[in-house]
């Protein structure tokens, strides 16, 4: 977690750094909920415990010293949320805050993007919250981070250039700006609803994170996917991790049969769906948001 030091080193974007408890808490968990979803595994195509999936430049140290590093960030965009009332003006501030935290991802990795996506949604959702003290309800949350994220931002450039922007406009997809201007519909819809069902089933905590990750991958336009694989590769991972769940899921033999052939699948395509997995931190994180709130 963000020490003092790291707190004071780096203020962020005009934002005082935050001495706030509940703004430190909420950075707390944003930062858990990366590690959690990091060391998730097995994690088909993406990075985990076990090792970097389809990546070359990613590693399970990497990322969590990436999502260490954030901490600051987050907590200054909860500070924000506090603080101020007004949501034109906080969606340009935590726009600034979030650039900055981009900028510290990449300086932190020696240049590897390894959390754009996630500061993006788990920066609205920690801003949003901060928002609502003591309410927890995950629907509520993702629709005021919603409401944020459809507010324009005068400083942001036009055209970022990155692929995700890229694979919108060749294959007509809304990627990450679009996710989070519904309101997080993947994981309010179908991510926590198959986390709670799954743990009521009684599958262990993994199989059941598994099984909201492969909910979010059923259905999502990921861009990483259609970046690197195009249409065919977005079409497997999607038909893919919905045969896993149809076979009972991570929490069943037969699921976790499917979910290995799954792996070799997108290890062949060299394709993973790294908007899923930031997705999955989403999730995890309004999860013990909700937790604590109704504690
Ligand atoms: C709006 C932004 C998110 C900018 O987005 P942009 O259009 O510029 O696109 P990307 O840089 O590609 O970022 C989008 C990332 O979002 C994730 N994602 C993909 N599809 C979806 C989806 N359908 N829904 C939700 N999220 C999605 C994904 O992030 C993960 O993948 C990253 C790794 O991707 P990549 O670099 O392609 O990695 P590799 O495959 O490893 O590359 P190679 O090895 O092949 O080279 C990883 O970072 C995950 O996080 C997309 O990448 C936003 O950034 C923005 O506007 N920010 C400005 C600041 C701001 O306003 N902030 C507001 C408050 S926070
Ligand atoms: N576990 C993971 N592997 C690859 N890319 C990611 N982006 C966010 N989490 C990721």
């Amino acid at each position: 977690m963000g020490s003092t030091s790291e707190l004071t080193a780096r203020p962020f974007a005009a934002v005082a750094t935050p001495a706030r408890p509940h703004a430190t808490r909420l950075a707390d968990h944003a930062v858990a909920a990366l590690i959690d979803e990091v060391t998730l595994s097995p994690k088909p195509g993406l990075v985990d415990f076990r090792g970097r999936g389809a990546h070359r430049d990613l590693s399970w140290p990497l990322m969590c010293h990436s999502a260490r590093t954030l901490h600051p960030a987050f907590a200054a965009m909860a500070a924000a949320g506090e603080a101020e009332g007004e949501l034109q003006a906080l969606r340009e501030r935590i726009g600034a805050i979030g650039r900055d935290g981009e900028a510290a991802m990449l300086r932190a990795t020696g240049g590897i993007n390894t959390h754009r996506g996630a500061i993006w949604a788990l920066g609205l959702l920690v801003t949003a919250v901060a928002q609502m003290p003591g309410r927890g309800d995950a629907g509520l949350v993702a629709a005021r981070a919603a409401a944020l994220a459809r507010l324009p931002d005068r400083f942001a450039p036009a055209a970022t250039g990155h692929k995700g922007e890229r694979a919108c406009r060749a294959y007509g997809v809304g990627g990450a700006r679009a996710q989070a201007q519904a309101g997080f519909p993947h994981v309010t819809r179908a991510a926590l609803p198959t986390l709670r069902a799954s743990r009521e089933r009684g599958d262990p905590e993994d199989a059941a994170r598994l099984n909201a990750l492969l909910a979010v991958m059923a259905e999502l336009d990921d861009t990483c996917v259609l970046s690197r694989g195009g249409p065919t590769a977005l079409a497997a991972v999607q038909d893919g991790a919905a045969g896993v769940l149809a076979a009972g899921g991570a929490g069943r033999a037969a699921g976790r049969r499917a979910l290995r052939a799954l792996e070799k699948h997108l290890l062949a395509l060299d394709v993973s769906p790294g908007g899923a997995a930031d997705l999955l931190a989403a999730t995890l994180f309004l999860d013990r948001v909700e937790a604590q709130a109704t504690a």
